[in-house]
């Protein structure tokens, strides 16, 4: 199988290149700085002290399952999440791969008071500013994507705008490359972007290299309370869950009922 993440990354990098040439620069960055980021990270780990801390994801289509959810309203999702218990919101914007946009990562933004992650296949500094004024307090970069001259680049502008930073990883060396360069929320993804499989043992055997003062954020694959209740046994703080409540009637009770289960198990 052809690699899919270096076609993804192509591809998104000739886009962003593409909406920078035609950009009113000035424009994005006056908007960018009128807006104070919410503090991603902090919720986490606010949520995180008494229960498992969800960042509940928008996401209509992927490139392994196709069309997710036809109807797709991410801002009425996202406020559902918020009602429903959510510690932030991830909003993909991919448009080519995932039937994204940046209207969705605008309209969730102005819809909640919860954190949003711009979820992206984020390769030029462009991208961190329009993420910022479009109203994300956090972006994705995943460390397989990057050599480190690129994410060090990639995380300053980020810190520049305000930004948080949940950095992707997969495996041992990628999670090592993470702490060596100072990133302080780290997410596993147990789908291997270079297949698109999911591996859900690979969650578990990885959060043993994530020390205790990380943000440990199990992505990818969670379907049912038990396994949020495995993986937080197991040492995750937060858990990125898509298409489970994607493919939900209802994503926010569905939201809603996975909390509660965990919190009635945990008492
Ligand atoms: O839908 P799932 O299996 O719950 O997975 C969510 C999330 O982890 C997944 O969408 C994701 C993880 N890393 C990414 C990078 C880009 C796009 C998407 C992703």
């Amino acid at each position: 199988m052809a690699n899919r993440l270096d076609e993804i990354l192509s591809h998104s990098l000739l886009a962003a290149l593409a909406r920078k040439e035609t950009a009113d620069i000035a424009a994005m960055e006056r908007q960018a700085n009128a807006r104070t980021a919410r503090g991603f990270r902090a919720n986490l780990r606010r949520v995180a002290e008494s229960g498992p801390a969800v960042i509940a994801e928008c996401k209509k289509a992927s490139p392994s399952k196709g069309v997710i959810r036809q109807q797709y309203d991410p801002a009425s999702f996202a406020r559902a999440f918020e009602a429903g218990g959510a510690a932030a919101i991830s909003v993909l914007t991919d448009e080519e791969f995932f039937q994204g946009s940046l209207s969705h990562l605008e309209a969730v933004s102005a819809a909640v008071n919860i954190p949003v992650l711009r979820k992206d296949f984020i390769v030029d500094p462009f991208q961190v500013l329009e993420a910022k004024a479009a109203g994300a307090d956090a972006i994705l970069l995943i460390v397989a994507a990057h050599k480190n001259e690129d994410l060090v680049e990639l995380a300053a502008e980020a810190h520049r705008w305000g930004l948080d930073i949940l950095c992707e990883t997969h495996d041992r060396e990628e999670i090592e490359r993470a702490l060596a360069l100072g990133f302080d929320t780290i997410g596993v993804n147990s789908r291997n972007l270079k297949t698109l499989t999911v591996d859900p043992q690979t969650l578990v055997e990885m959060v043993s290299y994530l020390p205790e003062n990380v943000i440990r954020v199990a992505e990818s694959g969670i379907a049912h309370a038990e396994d949020i209740e495995r993986l937080m046994a197991a040492g995750y703080d937060a858990f990125l869950i898509g298409e489970t409540l994607m493919r939900q009637p209802d994503p926010g009770a569905t939201l809603a009922l996975l909390l509660d289960r965990q919190y009635v198990s945990e008492v």
